[in-house]
């Protein structure tokens, strides 16, 4: 049955260049269904989302050329290996495959399991096979849901460090999490959404 509650209204933000975002809120607040608006894959009702003075709807290819989305299903195949994961993703966004596949999958804790079916992996590997593309593009906007999920004390670590990088590059991220950042990035942007009934 069609849901007709109201997510979120008069909502307005900005995002400058080299800042990371977080959006924060109850579950079914609507924190996904914001990121999944903001990225143009879901239409909000009334509004507009806009990315370098022009309107994603109007310029969407543009856009997509610097979106970068990973949502908190991580999108890997199972039946793939990391390393042809990587590569399909890869070949479908358009950029050339990197020599340094097998490094970023190592650097990710990968070391001997780059060949074997993701399937098989654990769910904190999955999403380091995942999160492997944030170390292999260049798209100016990250959008990440719950990229922390099942990450051990490392992996959150290195995820952040991959932030800061991005950050440093003058690229932009949001996401939601529920790990506190505050620590890590000093002017961590906060965007709350309120349950409403
Ligand atoms: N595809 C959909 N069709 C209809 N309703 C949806 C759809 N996706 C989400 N919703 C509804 O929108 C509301 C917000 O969901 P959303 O996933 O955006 O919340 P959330 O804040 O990300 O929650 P969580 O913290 O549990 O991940 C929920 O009530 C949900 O049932």
């Amino acid at each position: 049955m069609k849901q007709e509650r109201c997510l979120f209204e008069s909502l307005s933000f900005a995002l400058e260049s080299g800042k990371i975002m977080q959006v924060e809120g109850p579950n079914g607040a609507g924190k996904t269904s914001l990121l999944r608006i903001v990225a143009g894959f879901a239409n909000a009702d009334e509004g507009n989302v806009i990315f370098n003075g022009q309107s994603i709807t109007d310029h969407y290819d543009e856009f997509a050329t610097q979106l970068l989305f990973i949502g908190h299903k991580t999108g890997v195949n199972g039946q793939l290996t990391a390393y042809e994961n990587v590569c399909h993703w890869l070949d479908v966004h358009g950029y050339e495959r990197p020599t340094n596949i097998y490094e970023v999958l190592a650097k990710l804790g990968l070391v001997g399991l780059e060949d074997v079916p993701v399937r098989t992996l654990s769910a904190g590997q999955q999403r380091r096979v995942a999160l492997a593309r944030l170390w292999m593009n260049n798209a100016k906007l990250w959008i990440l849901d719950e990229p922390f999920t099942a990450l051990d004390k490392k992996g959150v670590i290195l995820l952040q460090q991959q932030f800061a990088q991005q950050l440093s590059l003058g690229g932009s991220i949001l996401l939601t999490t529920h790990q506190d950042l505050t620590t890590h990035f000093d002017d961590l942007k906060t965007l709350v959404l309120e349950y409403r009934h």
